[in-house]
């Protein structure tokens, strides 16, 4: 039997850096954010979709999508987020369940699906154990700026278009704290996985 763990937190909380972790025990992960790039490839029905919601401006001249400009669109602009919420979204769950389903037909011990929006898109049904990577408020806003080269404001807004993470951490099995080092973070993540086997 397959466990699956979903793996999330709020923006640049650190969910990545636990993924690297977890790749290093040879633990087989799943990403929503790598689906996410593969359901808008050149020539997808995700990326036409988008271009009819959005119109050309969307994408770079060699036909490709413009991620920043997408970025700077929907993360400022509600109504615009929604209605690519809408698009995405079911491309992106539906790919992610039918491999999260493929490693469980094939009884791989552990998967662990690394997915942001796990709360906000109702994901929690489909997992046996939530992880969450907990940063405090001010640390977050910090590498979020630092990470994507944000203002302030624009980190905020950012921020401000998920749910608190004080909210996940209350539904969360497990929380791992990445305020401190990175060092101390991978030694939490040793520990759960000690115990998880
Ligand atoms: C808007 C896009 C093109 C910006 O691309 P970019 O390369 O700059 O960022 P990247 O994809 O690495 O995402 C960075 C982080 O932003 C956050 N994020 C992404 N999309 C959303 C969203 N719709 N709502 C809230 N937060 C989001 C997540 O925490 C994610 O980890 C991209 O984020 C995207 O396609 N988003 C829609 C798909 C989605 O919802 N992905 C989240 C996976 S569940
Ligand atoms: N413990 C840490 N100490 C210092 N920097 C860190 C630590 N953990 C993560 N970072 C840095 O903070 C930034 C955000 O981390 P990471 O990319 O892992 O977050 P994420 O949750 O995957 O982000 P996103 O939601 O945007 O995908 C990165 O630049 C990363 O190198």
């Amino acid at each position: 039997m397959t466990k699956v763990i979903g793996l999330t937190g709020s923006i640049a909380s650190g969910k990545s850096t636990v993924s690297e972790f977890l790749k290093a025990q040879h633990i087989p992960l799943l990403d929503a954010d790598v689906i996410a790039r593969e359901v808008v490839e050149k020539e997808s029905e995700g990326l036409q979709k988008l271009v009819l919601a959005f119109g050309k401006e969307i994408l770079q001249a060699d036909g490709t999508l413009n991620r920043k400009k997408l970025g700077q669109l929907i993360f400022n602009q509600e109504e615009k987020r929604k209605t690519l919420n809408q698009i995405l979204h079911p491309l992106i769950r539906e790919a992610m369940l039918r491999k999260r389903d493929e490693a469980k037909a094939q009884n791989i011990p552990l998967l662990v699906m690394d997915i942001p929006l796990l709360f906000e898109t109702n994901y929690a049904d489909e997992v046996d154990e939530i992880v969450v990577v907990a940063v405090s408020p001010t640390v977050q806003l910090q590498r979020l700026m630092d990470r994507n080269q944000l203002s302030q404001a624009e980190a905020t807004a950012r921020i401000a278009t998920q749910w608190p993470i004080t909210q996940k951490m209350v539904l969360a099995d497990v929380v791992i704290d990445n305020n401190g080092t990175k060092e101390e973070t991978r030694e939490q993540v040793e520990a759960w996985l000690k115990k998880l086997s």
